[in-house]
């Protein structure tokens, strides 16, 4: 049986189990729920704290385990990115109080709070940068203000609690992190016999994105433009004609992504093709 870790709290616990139940998995009802297992799939879910999981992962004691890019650097453990999963998207970044710092040669021997302090740590040695890392466990836009640290490291998606605390971003940024599935990488990777039901998962998910990422797209359009279309419209492999009862028009069905959208539905329509139609695709396997 596969045994899969799943974040039980947090920003990335909602979606990764939306992600999951879409894939066709059946996930917890309560939220209190630490394990459950799923029969049909023959597959464990194990509802665990995000930081937490890279470690059992590493460990081997489980398969697989949804958790964030960030989270999985910051642990240092011998577990390996599968699969990026397009959300819980964020940038890890250093602020500091509005006008103190302009770039990262500023830090050296300055205080420096965060959360995530092994991916800090490397980032740091990595530039030859000596500061003194503060390791809290939240609320770190607050530290610089009560006097523990002089800037910080964390992880920004708006920008408004930094805003709020009358910081801002400097620097590059250490790190662009979205929710992933990790496999351990130490001796033996997963445990024997759980590879074939990685690659189901691993291929439901992606079914899961592409679903999310595109839609359908259908048009009618003159036999003698079919091909400028089909440059509008390239699908995956190629996109399906077919015949109308009118000869001197044909049918088209391709897959376009979601953002695209209505640009290429203009662009179609001012090439000629009608009854442009679009439906979202509620699940696939490419
Ligand atoms: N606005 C956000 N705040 C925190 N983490 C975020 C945000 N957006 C995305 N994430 C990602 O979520 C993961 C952190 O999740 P985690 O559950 O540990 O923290 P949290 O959502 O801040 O929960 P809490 O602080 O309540 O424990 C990281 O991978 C991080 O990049
Ligand atoms: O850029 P923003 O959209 O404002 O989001 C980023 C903030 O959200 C998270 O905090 P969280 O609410 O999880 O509290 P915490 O710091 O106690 O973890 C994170 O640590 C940042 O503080
Ligand atoms: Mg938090």
């Amino acid at each position: 049986m596969l045994r899969v870790a799943v974040p039980n709290k947090g920003s990335l616990s909602e979606a990764a189990s939306a992600m999951l139940s879409e894939a066709g998995y059946r996930q917890r009802r309560d939220t209190r729920e630490l394990v459950m297992i799923d029969p049909d799939n023959d597959i464990e879910f194990f509802f665990l704290r995000p930081r937490d999981i890279a470690v059992y992962v590493g460990q081997g004691t489980l398969d697989v385990g949804i958790t964030g890019r960030d989270l999985l650097l910051d642990a240092q453990v011998e577990a390996e990115e599968l699969l990026p999963l397009g959300f819980a998207a964020s940038t890890f970044r250093f602020a500091g109080p509005v006008g103190d710092f302009s770039g990262v040669d500023q830090l050296e021997g300055k205080r420096l709070a965060t959360s995530y302090d092994g991916l800090l740590r490397v980032y740091l040695a990595e530039r030859g940068v000596k500061a003194k890392v503060v390791r809290l466990d939240g609320a770190v836009e607050s530290s610089v203000r009560l006097g523990v640290a002089d800037a910080i490291a964390d992880v920004v998606e708006t920008g408004n609690t930094l805003k709020a605390a009358g910081m801002e971003i400097f620097g590059e940024p250490i790190l662009k992190s979205e929710a992933v599935l990790i496999r351990r990488t130490g001796e033996g990777g997963a445990a024997n016999g759980t590879a074939k039901e990685i690659e189901v998962l691993i291929r439901r998910l992606q079914g899961v994105l592409v679903a999310r990422q595109y839609v359908l797209m259908d048009y009618d359009i003159r036999k003698d433009l079919v091909e400028e279309a089909a440059t509008l419209t390239p699908g995956l492999e190629s996109p399906t004609v077919s015949p109308l009862r009118d000869s001197d028009w044909v049918a088209v069905r391709s897959m376009v992504p979601k953002r695209e959208t209505n640009r290429i539905m203009d662009e179609l329509y001012d090439l000629g093709a009608r009854a442009i139609l679009v439906s979202s695709i509620h699940a696939c396997r490419i």
